[in-house]
């Protein structure tokens, strides 16, 4: 069976974290998730998750980094979930395809339903310091 990639923000604004629960019709309706979709081919992943992310949430981030990848086995597919960490810069929150959105501490992920492959991501993130992204490189000023 093919392996389909799908990649998501772990979107910061300062410590809290952006999730989102997806519509009831769609797979895995109801399940709270990292925002993200379908990587299309002849895309990256980074330009993916902006697309994605403008689609659905009318959002803009800064991608810091990947963070983990996790492979998850559902009944009828297999997904690739690739995750980056992100600034959150702003949004107008006109979701298309959920129907709740929470900011929340890594701490309080294991409280919300999380779709099964967002489980060892919001594991790993409870040991996650955002402090120890580093910071971008500086030009030095020209004199
Ligand atoms: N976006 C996203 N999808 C996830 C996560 N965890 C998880 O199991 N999935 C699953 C749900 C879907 O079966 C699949 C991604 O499909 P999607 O419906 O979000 O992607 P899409 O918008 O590009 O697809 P489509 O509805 O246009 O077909 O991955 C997650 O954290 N974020």
């Amino acid at each position: 069976m093919d392996i389909i990639k799908v990649v998501c923000g772990i979107i910061f604004k300062e410590d809290k974290i952006f999730i989102c629960r997806r519509k009831q019709h769609k797979s895995l309706g109801g399940y709270w998730e990292f925002p993200g979709g379908k990587v299309e081919d002849g895309e990256n992943e980074e330009d993916s998750l902006s697309r994605e992310l403008h689609e659905e949430l009318g959002m803009k981030v800064k991608i810091d980094t990947h963070f983990k990848t996790v492979v998850h086995s559902y009944d009828n597919f297999t997904i690739e979930l690739i995750s980056y960490i992100c600034q959150f810069r702003e949004a107008n929150y006109n979701l298309t395809d959920h129907d709740a959105y929470e900011w929340v501490l890594s701490d309080d992920l294991h409280k919300k339903n999380l779709a099964p492959a967002d489980i060892p991501i919001a594991n790993a993130l409870v040991n996650f310091n955002l402090s120890s992204i580093p910071p971008p490189p500086t030009t030095p000023k020209k004199k």
